[in-house]
């Protein structure tokens, strides 16, 4: 996976100007996404994310800047060149967008019928993607027949049916429960597995993020804030935004009224030290704890994992006198992220 970027936006601006005002929906956006990657991009309703996507497939220009795919500048294509880069992005929706009067099969189909596909290559070809998706049983039904997981399987069999290098996924699991965001999000894990589709996956869900995707940009009015692997921003998040996305994952650290019933029952001082994959905080722990004769009690924490990596945080109450106490968390600042909680 290297060389030039899928994806790539360079100062990308876009306004929207109407009725006398100015709406700047993104802001001068850096950002490269390589080929087989899943990227989510993750922002709180009005960041600007379905404005990204629509500059993405080519739908709405840029007002500045310039959108890459593959290294081609859209904004240099014309239209019948645009309509070509389109179809090579498959595009999955929060309401599935199905045609009503169509069965799964029609629905599959359709966009293979405009791209001119024979009707022996469109049948194998739909059985294929049915097959896939894991809905061959479903052809005939129409879309009312048929549960929000399986329509969304076929909003995916339907956006993958000419092969697009990309995937498009806007909130493709907003409408859907927990447990079949689950299967949705691993079927579109096999899609980038098993097709080498890279999937853009548009969410304002953590757990979403968390599920699938390896990278991430986090954007909020209209502006990149961070962006990086999705362990890296979620496991030391630097802005607000990613600190209350991070924040829904795990509470790692006492806050409110669990400090203070932590502040209650606990007399000696307390720290905050982060776990980071590999950060051997335990041992530095316990060889730094013994040498300082210092003891120690867990009072609050948190730790998961992110992309197969554990981070997280622990409360530990020092028990011991206050110069050993001061000596140990000064030796512990030197290899690990540690704060004292001031009394
Ligand atoms: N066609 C448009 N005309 C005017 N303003 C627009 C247009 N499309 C988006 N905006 C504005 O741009 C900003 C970003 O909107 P956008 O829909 O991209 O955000 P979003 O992160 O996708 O939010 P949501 O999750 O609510 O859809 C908002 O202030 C929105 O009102």
């Amino acid at each position: 996976m290297t060389g030039a970027p899928l994806i790539e936006f360079q100062h990308v601006t876009k306004t929207f100007t109407g009725g006398g005002r100015a709406v700047t929906a993104v802001d001068d956006v850096d950002l490269r996404i390589e080929a087989g990657r899943i990227f989510g991009i993750i922002g709180y309703s009005g960041a600007g994310k379905s404005t990204l996507v629509r500059l993405i497939n080519a739908l709405e220009p840029v007002t500045s800047g310039r959108v890459l795919i593959d290294g081609v500048d859209l904004g240099t294509l014309k239209e019948r060149q645009l309509r070509q880069v389109r179809a090579g992005i498959g595009m999955v929706f929060q309401q599935f967008n199905l045609l009503a009067s169509r069965t799964v099969f029609g629905n599959v189909a359709y966009p293979l019928k405009i791209a001119g596909w024979k009707r022996e290559q469109r049948r194998s070809r739909v059985a294929e993607l049915l097959g896939f998706v894991g809905i061959a049983d479903k052809a005939w039904n129409y879309p009312d027949q048929l549960s929000g997981g399986q329509k969304q399987r076929v909003g995916i069999a339907r956006a993958l049916a000419t092969n697009p290098k990309i995937l498009l996924a806007d909130e493709a699991t907003s409408a859907l429960d927990p447990d079949t965001t689950g299967e949705v999000l691993r079927l579109l894990k096999r899609v980038n597995t098993e097709l080498g589709v890279t999937i853009v996956v548009i969410t304002h869900e953590m757990d979403v993020v968390r599920e699938i995707a390896d990278h991430v940009a986090v954007l909020d009015g209209g502006k990149v804030v961070e962006h990086g692997s999705t362990y890296d921003v979620f496991s030391a998040p630097k802005t607000g935004t990613a600190q209350r996305f991070a924040g829904t994952l795990l509470r790692d650290t006492p806050q409110g009224d669990d400090l203070d019933r932590i502040r209650a029952r606990h007399g000696g001082r307390l720290v905050s030290a982060r776990v980071r994959d590999g950060g051997g905080l335990g041992a530095v722990l316990s060889d730094a704890l013994g040498r300082h004769g210092v003891r120690f009690e867990i009072v609050y924490g948190g730790i998961t994992a992110l992309s197969g990596r554990s981070f997280g945080g622990l409360t530990l109450e020092l028990i011991g006198e206050p110069s050993a106490v001061d000596a140990l968390i000064a030796e512990l600042r030197d290899t690990t992220e540690i704060e004292e909680i001031p009394a």
